[in-house]
């Protein structure tokens, strides 16, 4: 099988790298690309190095199998043509084409049936933020239905990309120097602070990124569930937490829920108050997993139930997905 990563140097697209080889992914040759900035660049996969070609609209992906895509919105829609035209299935990081009707959008551990059917022959994978709520929510949603969320996020600078994590670090070393932080990927300075804005507004008042989590939702469920949410950057470095707060149909206890948590799929339930433990981004960088904990019932609604959850936005929210939705195809024989 021939596996190409577009936007190789870029932070998913290391991360593709390293999930491939991690997984042991079934490919015989691996092609990288990227833009002009990128090209020429090295890196090694299973002891092989790998030179990044530049994407341009050539038949560069005539016998390629699968193209993981992870260079931005424009690049996607500009290049789907070219990447598809022969054949090849494209799993799309963007959010490029997301919310279209005849492109799935998909999160195994949720709907990996709907890849199957993929008429333009591009399967999207959701938004980080999304795609890890979605997993947690999904091991309820098996006992009773899910009416409403509300949710807090605390995303990691990484999920702005390679470019933004630099800038996090370098804005501490900038400080500590006593010289003034650059500002160039963050709309303020993001050490040692928060800031309640990912993404740019929109007409009520909410975000691009808030609003993805309401319908990227709906979809990957295929649910009426509404979802409110308040989407925040803090200075952490890599995985994405998220205080959600959901009503369900019946009432749900706090055992019944971790019960629910325990043996859902892609979900790992860490809750041991008693012992201080709970997922923190510093331990789940790096982890497969969706981890749960602080479950409680709302003291605030009867049919309320709250909890954490804490995800490599990276790797689970992006990466490890989009692997994960080949690997279902290749299971199902549905490449
Ligand atoms: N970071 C995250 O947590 C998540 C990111 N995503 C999505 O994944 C995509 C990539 O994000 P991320 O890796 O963080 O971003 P980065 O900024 O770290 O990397 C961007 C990548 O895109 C490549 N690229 C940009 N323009 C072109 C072009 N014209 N042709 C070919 N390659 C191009 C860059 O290559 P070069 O260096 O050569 O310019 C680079 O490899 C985005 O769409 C993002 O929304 C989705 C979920 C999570
Ligand atoms: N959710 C990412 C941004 C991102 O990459 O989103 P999307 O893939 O929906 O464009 C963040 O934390 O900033």
């Amino acid at each position: 099988m021939r596996v190409a990563i577009v936007g190789a140097s870029g932070a998913v697209g290391q991360e593709f790298l390293r999930v491939l080889d991690e997984r042991n992914f079934p490919l015989d040759e691996l092609l990288l690309f990227g833009s002009k900035r990128s090209a020429g660049t090295l890196y090694t996969f299973r002891n092989k190095e790998i030179i990044v070609k530049e994407l341009q609209h050539n038949d560069d992906f005539k016998d390629v199998d699968i193209v993981f895509t992870s260079a931005g919105a424009g690049t996607s829609k500009e290049f789907a043509q070219t990447i598809t035209k022969y054949g090849a299935v494209m799993i799309d990081n963007s959010s490029a084409f997301r919310m279209e009707d005849d492109i799935p959008l998909v999160v195994p551990e949720v709907n990996g049936a709907d890849a199957k059917m993929r008429p333009r022959g591009i399967i999207a994978n959701p938004n980080c933020t999304t795609i890890q709520m979605v997993v947690a929510l999904q091991a309820i949603e098996n006992i009773s239905h899910i009416k409403t969320v509300h949710v807090s996020t605390y995303q990691a600078a990484s999920g702005a990309g390679a470019a933004a994590m630099a800038e996090l670090k370098h804005q501490y070393e900038q400080l500590i120097n006593g010289e003034t932080p650059t500002i160039e990927k963050f709309v303020y300075q993001l050490a040692y602070n928060v800031i309640p804005q990912v993404d740019v507004f929109t007409d009520n008042l909410y975000t691009k990124e808030e609003m993805k989590m309401y319908n990227e939702t709906r979809k990957i469920m295929h649910s009426d569930v509404k979802v409110s949410a308040m989407c925040v950057r803090v200075p952490v470095m890599r995985a994405h937490s998220e205080s959600i707060w959901i009503e369900t149909e019946r009432p749900v206890s706090v055992q019944e829920a971790k019960e629910a948590f325990a043996k859902a799929d892609g979900v790992i339930l860490m809750d041991e108050p008693e012992n201080k433990r709970y997922p923190m981004p510093l331990d789940i960088a790096g982890k497969d997993g969706v981890y749960v904990g602080r479950v409680r019932s709302d003291i605030s609604n009867p049919k309320g139930l709250t909890f954490w959850a804490v995800s490599d936005q990276i790797k689970k929210g992006a990466a490890l997905n989009a692997v994960q939705i080949a690997e279902y195809l290749i299971k199902e024989n549905a490449l």
